[in-house]
């Protein structure tokens, strides 16, 4: 059996080589030709999967995609072809979560802004925006939370509609997907109409999909004078990017907030058990046994914490000014896909074990740190 896997994805080799021939290929730039022979297609966001792709495939009997989203899949055609399909639904919703946390921590250094009592919008209430919302429940931060299609679903009965949720939030940040019509399209959801009527200071994060905030209409606000802080892991028209909204950003990156060393390799072990179940064999592998051990993985905190404290935690594990620096500096020589490629190894705060005051325990565990529980 032939499994074709993108050359961004990890430990491919260790989990499915033992069910056929594993081959890479480059997601940007793979071509129908190159999956003509293959019998698996395992891939990451950057990879159009569809008709043009897959139409001298004649072999392909399952296509798996390692990511949350799924908007670069032609679904209705694998099912026409019977060829059997799996994403991986939360794998990354920790690191994404994480990345908001570290970014709302530096935000609140750079900018001199107090996070206790101010109120967040989580626009997308479903993997991430729960894990954001379960992560910051003794942040001090009052959550907005606005989700209709669980409004209607009958499942979020806290459910604020979005322009009143813009209206009472100082932060927003958007955990949807990416839908282009329809009664719940998010496409532009952040339009030129609701960016005008934006607080002035509001701060804006974007970690879904580009498109879910109109970018020229970003870019024309800032440039008019709006006041109000960006933050940008995604981009309309990735990897060719608006480069003048990336230079009115607080902070910038190039759609990583999803790469946690564990939530990419989630995503593959996910699309192993799928195939696994697909082809009727047990799935025996492990992730754990796979991951390396952290760099720092042991904290000994002793004293009274203040909110300042509280954000060296999170950047001592990940520091989204980081990712920043590296794209300021290395975007125009490197280009963004390679920066993606290149991504430096980026672990999830659960890797650290905290010794710390019992006052402090249940809010470092909630963040997602482990705790260990000694008496005071
Ligand atoms: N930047 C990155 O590295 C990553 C980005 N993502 C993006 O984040 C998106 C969300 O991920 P998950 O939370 O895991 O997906 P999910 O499917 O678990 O949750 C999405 C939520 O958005 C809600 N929603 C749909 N339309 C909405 C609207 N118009 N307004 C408000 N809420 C709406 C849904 O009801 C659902 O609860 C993914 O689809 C993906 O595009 C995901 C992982 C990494
Ligand atoms: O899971 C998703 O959805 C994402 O956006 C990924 O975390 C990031 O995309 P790729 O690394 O798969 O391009």
């Amino acid at each position: 059996m032939k499994i074709l896997a993108d050359q961004n994805m990890p430990l491919v080799e260790e989990f499915f080589s033992s069910l056929g021939q594993v081959e890479r290929y480059d997601g940007r730039n793979v071509t129908a030709e190159q999956v003509k022979e293959a019998d698996v297609l395992l891939t990451r966001s950057i990879t159009k999967v569809n008709q043009n792709l897959l139409a001298q495939a004649h072999k392909m009997k399952f296509v798996g995609t390692a990511t949350i989203g799924v908007d670069h899949v032609d679904q209705a055609y694998l099912k026409e072809r019977d060829i059997a399909f799996s994403s991986a639904p939360g794998c990354n919703a920790i690191a994404v979560a994480e990345y908001v946390i570290s970014a709302l921590y530096a935000y609140s250094q750079d900018c001199n802004v107090e996070l206790r009592g101010k109120k967040l919008a989580i626009v997308g209430v479903g993997n991430i925006g729960r894990c954001l919302q379960q992560k910051l429940q003794h942040s001090g931060i009052e959550l907005i939370l606005c989700d209709p299609v669980r409004a209607q679903q009958g499942t979020l009965s806290e459910h604020v509609d979005i322009d009143a949720a813009l209206s009472e939030a100082d932060f927003v940040t958007f955990h949807v997907p990416l839908v282009k019509s329809g009664e719940h399209q998010t496409k532009h959801l952040l339009n030129e109409q609701r960016i005008k009527q934006l607080k002035t200071g509001m701060l804006v994060i974007n970690a879904s999909r580009g498109d879910v905030i109109d970018n020229q209409a970003l870019l024309r606000a800032k440039q008019a004078g709006q006041e109000l802080e960006l933050i940008l892991d995604v981009w309309e028209n990735e990897p060719t990017i608006l480069t003048e909204l990336m230079e009115v950003c607080l902070y910038t990156s190039v759609h990583i907030a999803g790469h946690t060393l564990e939530g990419k390799a989630r995503g593959t072990q996910m699309l192993y058990e799928a195939l696994c179940k697909t082809l009727g064999e047990t799935a025996n592998k492990q992730l754990d046994a796979f991951l390396p051990i952290p760099v720092v993985s042991q904290c000994q905190l002793n004293e009274t914490l203040s909110e300042t404290d509280y954000g060296r935690i999170v950047h001592l594990i990940y520091d989204i000014r980081r990712d920043n620096g590296l794209m300021r500096a290395n975007l125009e020589s490197q280009g963004f896909d390679v920066l993606r490629k290149q991504y430096p190894v980026r672990r999830e705060f659960s890797t650290l074990n905290i010794s710390a005051p019992h006052a402090h325990q249940v809010k470092l565990q909630q963040l997602g740190f482990r705790i260990e529980m000694n008496e005071e």
